[in-house]
């Protein structure tokens, strides 16, 4: 048998409706059909072939991104493509360019914190890619504590304008996307300074580069800040350097939503919280957060089909070898991340529906639930990065050695995909947000009920007390019995900590020495969002043949592969027995042969394309071994017999007249 017939048998093994699950896993027919028309569109395009990119140079690299990034705008304006399908055509064009800024940073910078009279001006030209827009924050020795920035922005009362400054080498801007040879503009995040005093940091459109020729203005010098990790990767990003020599631009180019400069040089903060000038991050984390399921299911689709086809020992008497798949070794490294693919996405799901309401919420003026949606964004964004970046590498691995070749997929992916650890807020810089959150809320209790996520926090006396009372391993597929079990061991963690702080005379003294116990709290914390969303997406209504029961499968498999992961939180916290820990371990492992005979379809369900998955060992048809010998006969060294070099450094070797006692 061949993998190609392998894979066909494990379809057949499937207990649920692949086609509802697809629609599950898309989050509603609609959203699977935008997303399932815009990946084949991609995948039958040749100008979106992307298996020649691991032999390309910097240059030609870059160059072709781009040929693809303009092809991709021609098409959005040719097929009259929404909102939400041009997003999906980049999605799945797979190369990260200038356009992710525009449209997920520069944009969103510009919806959120310009004022009414600067979206009316400034949104149109870059809706319609007449300008390029990147968000240049981050410096050189500056990118997590954005207080910090060193950029300046004087204000200067007699030509009303602003002149933006790089006061040293090390207020350089250095990382923001598009920034080295694309963008025309960009939000440049710089410390406002109005007759000698400082108003803190803010954000300000300056053009980079001429509209006429592409030519960098007067004043301001920017470049390439060089080769990133991996080949590919980010390498079809032109991330940049940006330094200015006292450039000008016009007052009313400060992005005033937040805070206004008046004619006269009075600075007016409006009566919202300055933390909305932080707005695109957050929105962007929520991205961050639902990519991760994107990375994740694509990794885990590559290690799963794979598995199922790649057979190692087992043979008696000449039959055929085991599946790698079954070895519970390789059940126990895969069908968590398999689990973790579907949490995250659901997560993703209602941190949007959050994020939403928060908008809402905001537009009205209630600005109360800022600090939760920041809390959820950055401590989401952090524990979905994380995971999916191991969880990439360890898809790489159940791969063995075939899983290190480019033509797997994994390493470029892994490559791409681990500075989402980093961007967007460094991800222990995140959680330990999320722990200033938490200990907040836990020392307004006694004048606030703590409310959404942090809820629990308000029933502490109980949590505070209970003993889990699961008995058998069967008690544990019990959600109630779960969510206890997670808000208990969170409580526990945080309520320590704080009570820690509290003992310090200087409480930020205290948080700083608690900081390594306080992320694992924020970890506790954000691991019992993602597994009480996952609870409450199974109580809606999820039509088609065993699709339910297969999400509930996977429900509990991440949930109690967390609780075995951490057992030493559980344990710790006094709320479980070693006894009860052990007996969820136990239903874990029942569960893992639950998801064996569905695992390819479950996969199957994400509908990656061939093209998205770009690898040779998750091809949908499962042909690996003759497909994995084609793409090794097009490496450009088995162009010729003999290749260049040989002549010229092997053969004079070979050719010395040495004996070998002379050596
Ligand atoms: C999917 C597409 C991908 C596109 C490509 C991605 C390209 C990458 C782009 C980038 O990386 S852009 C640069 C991103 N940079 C960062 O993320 C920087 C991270 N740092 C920060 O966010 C902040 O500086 C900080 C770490 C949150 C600290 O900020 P600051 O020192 O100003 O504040 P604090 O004094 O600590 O906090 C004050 C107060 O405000 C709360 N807060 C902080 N941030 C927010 C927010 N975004 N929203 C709401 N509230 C916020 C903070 O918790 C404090 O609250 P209290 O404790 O006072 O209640
Ligand atoms: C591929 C890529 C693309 C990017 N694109 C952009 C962009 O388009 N625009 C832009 O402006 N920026 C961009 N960035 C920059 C990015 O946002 C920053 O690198 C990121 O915010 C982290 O900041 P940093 O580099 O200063 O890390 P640092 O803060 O220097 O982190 C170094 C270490 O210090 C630790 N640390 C820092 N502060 C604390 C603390 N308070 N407590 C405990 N530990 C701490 C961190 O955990 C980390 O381990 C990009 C970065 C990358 C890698």
């Amino acid at each position: 048998m061949e993998g190609v017939d392998y894979l066909r048998d494990e379809r057949k093994k499937s207990e649920f409706d692949v086609e509802a699950m697809k629609v599950a896993w898309a989050g509603s027919r609609e959203a699977f059909q935008v997303s399932d028309r815009m990946a084949k569109l991609v995948a039958n395009d040749p100008v979106f072939e992307k298996f020649s990119k691991p032999t390309l140079g910097r240059k030609e690299m870059f160059k072709n991104t781009l040929r693809k990034a303009a092809y991709a705008w021609k098409l959005i304006n040719d097929l009259h493509l929404t909102e939400e399908e041009a997003k999906w055509l980049r999605h799945y064009i797979d190369e990260p360019n200038y356009t992710d800024l525009q449209w997920e940073m520069f944009v969103p910078a510009l919806e959120g914190q310009g004022s009414e009279e600067q979206k009316r001006k400034w949104l149109p030209l870059a809706q319609t890619m007449q300008i390029i827009g990147t968000y240049a924050q981050t410096e050189l020795a500056h990118g997590s504590n954005v207080q910090g920035l060193e950029t300046t922005a004087t204000f200067d009362h007699e030509t009303d304008q602003f002149v933006i400054h790089s006061p040293t080498l090390t207020s350089s801007k250095w990382w923001p996307g598009g920034m080295a040879k694309v963008a025309t503009h960009a939000i440049v995040y710089a410390r406002l300074i109005i007759d000698g005093h400082f108003y803190g940091v803010h954000g300000f459109i300056v053009q980079l580069r001429s509209l006429e020729d592409h030519s960098t203005l007067p004043g301001i010098t920017v470049g390439d800040i060089g080769m990133k990790f991996g080949h590919g990767a980010y390498n079809t990003m032109d991330n940049g350097v940006l330094r200015f020599d006292r450039v000008r631009i016009p007052r009313n180019q400060m992005l005033m939503r937040v805070s206004q400069v008046t004619k006269e040089g009075k600075y007016v903060q409006s009566d919202v919280p300055r933390q909305l000038a932080y707005g695109t991050m957050v929105s962007v984390r929520q991205t961050i957060v639902s990519d991760a399921s994107k990375a994740l299911s694509r990794a885990v689709c590559i290690a799963t089909r794979y598995s199922a086809i790649r057979r190692q020992f087992g043979s008696h008497d000449g039959g055929p070898e085991t599946q790698v798949i079954d070895y519970k070794t390789q059940q126990s490294r895969l069908f968590p991340l398999l689990a973790s693919a579907f949490a995250f996405r659901f997560v993703s799901e209602w941190l949007k529906s959050l994020q939403t309401d928060v908008k809402q919420r905001l537009e009205a003026k209630d600005f109360s639930t800022l600090p939760e949606a920041h809390a959820c964004t950055a401590g989401l964004k952090s524990l979905t990065t994380a995971a999916t970046a191991d969880g990439i590498e360890e898809c790489r691995k159940l791969c063995g050695g075939h899983g290190y070749l480019i033509s797997s997929g994994l390493p470029e992916l892994y490559a791409y995909y681990v500075p989402a650890c980093t961007y967007e807020g460094e991800n222990v810089v995140m959680m330990l947000q999320v722990a200033r959150f938490l200990v907040k809320t836990v020392s307004e209790m006694s004048y606030k009920q703590p409310v959404g996520t942090a809820d629990y926090l308000g029933r502490m006396a109980p949590l505070m007390h209970n003993n889990c009372d699961v008995q058998t391993a069967e008690d544990w597929l019990n959600p109630s019995a779960i969510v206890k079990a997670f808000e208990t061991r969170a409580v526990r963690m945080i309520v320590d900590c704080s009570q820690r702080i509290a003992k310090f005379e200087n409480q930020e003294e205290g948080f700083a020495e608690l900081s390594t116990d306080l992320v694992e709290a924020s970890l506790a914390h954000c691991q019992l969002i993602v597994v009480s969303t996952f609870i409450q997406r199974l109580k809606q209504e999820i039509p088609g043949k065993g699709v339910k029961q297969s999400l509930e499968v996977l429900c509990y498999v991440y949930a109690l592969y967390l609780l075995h992961k951490h057992q030493g939180d559980f344990l710790a916290t006094g709320y479980l027995t070693s006894k009860q820990a052990s007996l969820a371990n136990d239903q874990l492992k029942t569960l893992y042969s639950k998801v064996r005979p569905n695992a390819i379809a479950l996969v199957d369900s994400f509908n990656h394309t061939d093209h998205y998955l770009s690898s040779v060992l998750g091809r949908y048809d499962g042909n690996v071994y003759p497909k994995l010998y084609e793409a090794a006969r097009k490496d450009p060294l088995n162009d010729s017999d003999i290749a260049d070099g040989i002549n010229q450094y092997v053969q004079p070797i070979l050719k010395q007249k040495l004996h070998l006692a002379k050596l």
